[in-house]
């Protein structure tokens, strides 16, 4: 079965120690709790779309080492094709290390390693894959021009492409705008992006019409608790599309939720329209805040109410 989501992005391994303060220079604390998780933008995105019941494909490279190995284990578990999952000995597996003290404060080393090896190459040898595809999903965690090079790709083919430009760049390349069907920020990107801050919807809305004005087909402003704006070249009128209430435990990850979401209703329900397509994601993000973690969080098909399907 040929996967109808395909995702060119990273795998990050997560370090977590918890501590009950984060170590000055030279210092030695002790922790009282480790745990590994699974993260990276590109990799959460295809697990939540994955769980969600999609045919999904990373393309992404790894290290051939011990959180290379765990990592395709993984990706294999949540019924991800691994076939593009590339293991290099030139570098090790990106990794976070992440110190949390008890108040909730953190510092965080990413070293992206082997992300940014991922090369033309590798997009090459899968443009089978991506060509095939109903929706390509990119984000930066990897070499921009790589991310680039795919969205082009996959326009050449007629596939649907899914940017969400993040972690933002203040100088990204505008030929990003014109080669994403749907460009998809938060706040904090928006904000980089446009000079705009976002505090509330009329801001997303400026920054909703400088986009469109930068060649963007649609533009999707994620608003946290308040859900998301969209507008488009189609709908010049812009919506906002509220996200339920609930209790949330633990925010992160939610917008890698959001757009794996949103990628597979967009391959599987390509007649919804992308109003009701984003409340439905908004709806899967919004499960994904109320449990710790980022991968761990992403709830699966089986466990959501059906109408969402
Ligand atoms: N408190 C919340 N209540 C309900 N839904 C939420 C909440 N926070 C986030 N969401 C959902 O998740 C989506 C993405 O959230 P947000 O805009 O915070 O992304 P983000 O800043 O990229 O997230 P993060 O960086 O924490 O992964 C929102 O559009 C919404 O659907
Ligand atoms: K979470």
């Amino acid at each position: 079965m040929a996967a109808q989501v395909v995702v060119v992005g990273s795998c990050m391994t997560d370090l977590v120690s918890l501590t009950t303060r984060l170590p000055r220079a030279g210092e030695t604390v002790l922790g009282h709790k480790f745990f590994i998780g699974f993260g990276g933008k590109g990799a959460n995105q295809c697990v939540q779309s994955a769980r969600l019941g999609a045919n999904t494909s990373l393309i992404c490279k790894v290290g051939k080492d011990s959180f290379g190995n765990d990592y395709v284990e993984n990706l294999k578990k949540n019924g991800i094709s691994t076939a593009f999952v590339d293991q290099t000995t030139d570098a090790a597996t990106g990794t976070a290390s992440i110190i949390v003290n008890s108040e909730g404060q953190n510092v965080i080393v990413i070293v992206p390693g082997a992300n940014l090896l991922l090369n033309s190459e590798d997009l090459k040898r899968a443009s089978d894959v991506i060509c095939k595809a109903k929706v390509l999903v990119c984000q930066l965690e990897i070499t921009p021009a790589v991310s680039l090079e795919a969205l082009k790709m996959a326009r050449a083919s007629g596939v649907k492409t899914l940017f969400n430009p993040a972690p933002a760049l203040a100088d990204l390349d505008p030929q990003f705008y014109i080669y994403s069907d749907i460009f998809c920020c938060n706040e904090t990107e928006a904000e980089i992006l446009t000079g705009i801050p976002v505090g509330n919807l009329e801001d997303a809305e400026k920054v909703g019409r400088m986009l469109l004005e930068r060649g963007c087909k649609l533009v999707i402003v994620t608003l946290g608790a308040e859900g998301c704006m969209m507008i488009s070249v189609e709908e010049p009128i812009p919506k906002h599309v509220p996200a339920g209430k609930v209790r949330a435990v633990d925010t992160t990850g939610a917008g890698d939720s959001f757009v794996g979401a949103l990628a597979f209703y967009l391959a599987y329900y390509p007649k919804l329209s992308m109003e009701e397509m984003i409340r439905k994601s908004n709806c899967i993000a919004s499960v994904s805040v109320q449990a710790s973690g980022t991968q761990s969080s992403y709830p699966y098909r089986k466990d959501l109410p059906q109408d969402l399907f």
